[in-house]
């Protein structure tokens, strides 16, 4: 095989990991044997590098992993030469992990406080052509626990949610130990089989509660919120807008509708079509798409701009892309949120909430405190531990 390979000692630690898994509604796909890494890239040379490595490969190869959120930062993703689409060993009961510390970063105050900044900068922009009309904010959350995660746990025990696809990516080795993003995204960014290709953007939230009558006034007050709604439609609008070059049909059948996880409702709109072209790669697609308003803003490159400044901690492949392509190029691909960074007893959580006109700082930042809750959950810890005291 003619593959560029990277530097071999910086993944000798990654053979026998999970390089890539992912589990949900469409079902299971993870590679098998010892996948090799391709040459890491940006998404502009993506496509190039994507045909190289199938260049020499069998049909039923697959090239799966992560893209970073910001487009220029490089990629990480593996050629396997075949793919394992069973079921694996749920290791459910085995308790994740005994915390020893945990701290966000920024607390929910600042975090409250970045939120007002970009409500500021919205409002100065009435009027520009290129205002600024959406940003999405994140934060985290780190806990460091007294042993190593066990990542297949963590994942079995994300597994659980059927309003999801549980998703483990190795990671660039940057230390001593092997790195992963591990999570249970509930938002599909593209997924293609021959011609047709299906996108399920979410943008407006809500927490979930274990009490029925308040569960469905919080899905209620979710449908008629405006705020949720213009938040919603910029991310629809968006999409489609960049998928109708590469299309010959495209639609929103049912319009907007609620969707929900086991923590959170969403409003959530199913996006469906017909390529011109059926050997483009469904990540090529994928990343024309990335990154969506669904975790950047609008106009995307200010938005962009405007996240490296009030975010305190680097995304890294939060809110990327997470997925797999197969030499047909058909494939999935997620948006890589609800997820968590781990390397050993660390685990660096992300969170974030979109931003419009009429977001109210302090709910915006009680959002990214519930987003948190699967992962927090699966990890044993309290579900609520961002919601309170860690300012
Ligand atoms: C950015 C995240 O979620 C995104 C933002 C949403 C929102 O602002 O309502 C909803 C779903 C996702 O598109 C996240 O979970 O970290």
């Amino acid at each position: 095989m003619n593959i560029p390979l990277h530097d071999a000692q910086q993944y000798a630690s990654a053979t026998d990991r999970g390089h890539f898994r992912f589990c949900g509604p469409t079902g299971h796909v993870a590679a098998a044997g010892a996948p090799i890494p391709l040459q890491q890239g940006t998404a502009q040379t993506l496509e190039q590098r994507l045909s190289d490595a199938f260049a020499d490969s069998d049909d039923d190869a697959l090239i799966g992993g992560a893209m970073p959120f910001h487009r220029s930062d490089r990629d990480c993703l593996w050629l396997s030469r075949s793919c394992n689409r069973g079921m694996w060993n749920t290791e459910r009961d085995q308790a994740c992990a005994v915390a020893e510390r945990i701290w966000a970063e920024p607390g929910i105050a600042d975090y409250a406080a970045a939120v007002s900044d970009a409500l500021q900068i919205m409002e100065q922009d009435t009027g520009r052509a290129d205002a600024l009309r959406k940003i999405v904010l994140a934060r985290v959350l780190k806990v460091r626990t007294r042993h190593p995660i066990s990542l297949d746990a963590l994942l079995s025990r994300l597994a659980i949610d059927p309003g999801t696809t549980a998703f483990r990516v190795a990671l660039p080795d940057d230390g001593p130990h092997p790195r992963a993003l591990v999570g249970a995204t509930p938002e599909l960014l593209l997924e293609k089989q021959g011609k047709h290709i299906l996108s399920y953007p979410l943008a407006g939230s809500a927490r979930r509660s274990p009490d029925m009558v308040k569960d469905c006034n919080a899905c209620s007050d979710l449908a008629q919120s405006d705020k949720d709604r213009r938040e919603h439609a910029i991310v629809v609008e968006y999409i489609l807008d960049t998928l109708a070059p590469y299309c010959e049909q495209l639609s929103c059948p049912d319009g907007t509708r609620l969707t929900c996880t086991r923590s959170m409702w969403h409003l959530g709109t199913r996006i469906i079509g017909h390529v011109k072209d059926r050997d483009v790669p469904s990540a090529v697609l994928a990343a024309s798409l990335h990154p969506t308003p669904a975790v950047c803003g609008l106009p995307c490159q200010r938005a962009d701009d405007l996240i490296r400044q009030l975010e305190p901690t680097s995304r890294g492949f939060y809110a990327g892309a997470v997925g797999w392509t197969a030499k047909n190029g058909d494939g999935a691909w997620h948006v890589a949120i609800r997820c968590a960074e781990i390397s050993d007893c660390d685990a660096t959580l992300f969170a974030g909430a979109g931003i419009v006109p009429g977001s109210d700082p302090k709910a915006e930042a009680q959002e990214t405190g519930s987003k948190f809750a699967a992962l927090l959950h699966a990890l044993g810890l309290p579900a609520d531990t961002a919601l309170t005291g860690l300012n």
